[in-house]
């Protein structure tokens, strides 16, 4: 038995679906939108389109066949949008508009040729859809993959229709009596843009919480500024490696590293160059380090850098080096030479208890304020403090 179904229902079970995936996005809108504020927009004015063909025959025709076929351009448009949105890209406003104005001349051109236009919808759609999938997948895919895919299977399935109803609708293949009129084929298109809007609106949003979830990670245990490792993750890689180190016998370091008279920079050059500088100092720090060193921003303008199997005179070593670098290495900023010298404390011990992190930290940290006592841009070991028996 063909499957019929009643038309002006349907399109407004469409015009729903739209304006409820609209509302679950905007609830959904993780912090910085990319691109899922343009999506609701474009699904608004694919309800809105739906709305218009529901009315057919009670409104004008420029109405409810070529107002409503710019909408459904401008919701491919607006899928064009949030894709390069999504994808860090500026939005491509030509291939936005060209289809749009495309399909809106055309339609008006046809307006009372159904067939003509149901194969200038067959071409126009899948063109803007390949658009949009071509941003989706290239250059490289998207981490956030399950999400992406989701959307791609929304509106592949839409391509294929629309595609194949202008083909059949070209060869005359198919009865075409008007949108209004029930038939298997236009069941099937209306299904499947009823799917279509649930998949590729459930697949941005995964893709958009996929990603929120990720930064949500990253910042768990990164500084936000210089990306160096946060205090709290500083902790639990430093309880983490003190344990393997009392296992294996291992020797360990930690340096604490402080930017000289860093409040000068601020009031001299601002806030953002301060800011400039400490990206500027982690960057070298990190060029610097073997892949089993961790460095972490400590304080405001304090690092932390964690040194496995490293004794302490190898831990000093390395930071005389990194004190010279730094002298040498000024940080530009806005066509401004900043010069930036550093004072480091360092620590290095056997390990002796699983507790010893706090003495490592505390010792590094007088070592540190003893090298800024004595005129800074210089190193200073300290001599561990043993523990008190109790
Ligand atoms: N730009 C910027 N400044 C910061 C940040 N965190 C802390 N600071 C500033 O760092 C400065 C630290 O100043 P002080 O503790 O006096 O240290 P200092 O000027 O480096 O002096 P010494 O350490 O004794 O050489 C303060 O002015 C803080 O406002 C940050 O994230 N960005």
């Amino acid at each position: 038995m063909p499957l019929v179904l009643d038309v002006p229902t349907m399109l407004l079970m469409i015009a729903a679906a739209s304006l409820a995936m609209a509302a679950s996005l905007a609830a959904a809108r993780p912090q910085r939108s990319e691109g899922t504020g343009l999506w609701a927009l474009g699904l608004v004015m694919h309800a809105a389109t739906y709305v218009l063909y529901a009315m057919r025959g009670r409104v004008p025709d420029w109405a409810s066949i070529v107002l409503s076929n710019l909408l459904l351009a401008g919701t491919f448009a607006m899928a064009l949008g949030a894709v390069c949105r999504f994808r860090g890209r500026a939005l491509p406003w030509g291939r936005m508009l060209a289809p749009v104005v495309a399909m809106t001349a055309l339609y008006m051109v046809f307006l009372d040729d159904y067939r003509a236009r149901i194969v200038v919808a067959g071409i126009l759609a899948p063109v803007q859809i390949s658009m949009v999938l071509w941003v989706l997948w290239r250059p490289q895919p998207l981490a956030q993959l399950r999400g992406a895919w989701l959307f791609t299977v929304g509106l592949s399935l839409q391509f294929v229709l629309l595609a194949l109803r202008g083909l059949l609708a070209a060869m005359h293949a198919i009865p075409l009596d008007g949108l209004m009129r029930s038939s298997p084929m236009q069941s099937f298109v209306f299904m499947a843009a009823f799917v279509v809007v649930i998949l590729a609106s459930l697949g941005f949003i995964l893709m958009a919480k996929d990603r929120a979830d990720a930064e949500n990670r990253y910042f768990a245990v990164h500084d936000e500024l210089t990306g160096a490792a946060n205090r709290r993750a500083l902790i639990q890689a430093l309880d983490r490696d003190l344990a393997r180190a009392l296992r294996s016998g291992e020797p360990y370091a930690l340096l604490m590293l402080d930017i000289d008279h860093f409040k000068a920079v601020n009031d001299t050059h601002g806030h953002r160059a301060g800011d400039r500088v400490l990206c500027h100092v982690a960057t070298v720090l990190r060029a610097r380090l073997r892949a089993q060193d961790l460095i972490g921003r400590y304080g405001g303008e304090e690092f932390m850098l964690l040194l496995p199997n490293t004794t302490l005179d190898g831990a000093a070593a390395l930071a005389e080096t990194l004190r010279e670098v730094m002298e040498q290495s000024p940080c530009l900023h806005e066509g401004r030479s900043i010069a930036v010298t550093v004072s480091i404390g360092v620590c290095g011990t056997q390990m002796e208890s699983i507790q010893d992190w706090d003495r490592l930290i505390q010792a590094a940290d007088q070592a540190l304020y003893r090298a800024k006592a004595a005129g800074r841009n210089r190193v200073v070991c300290a001599d561990l403090p043993r523990r008190s028996r109790t």
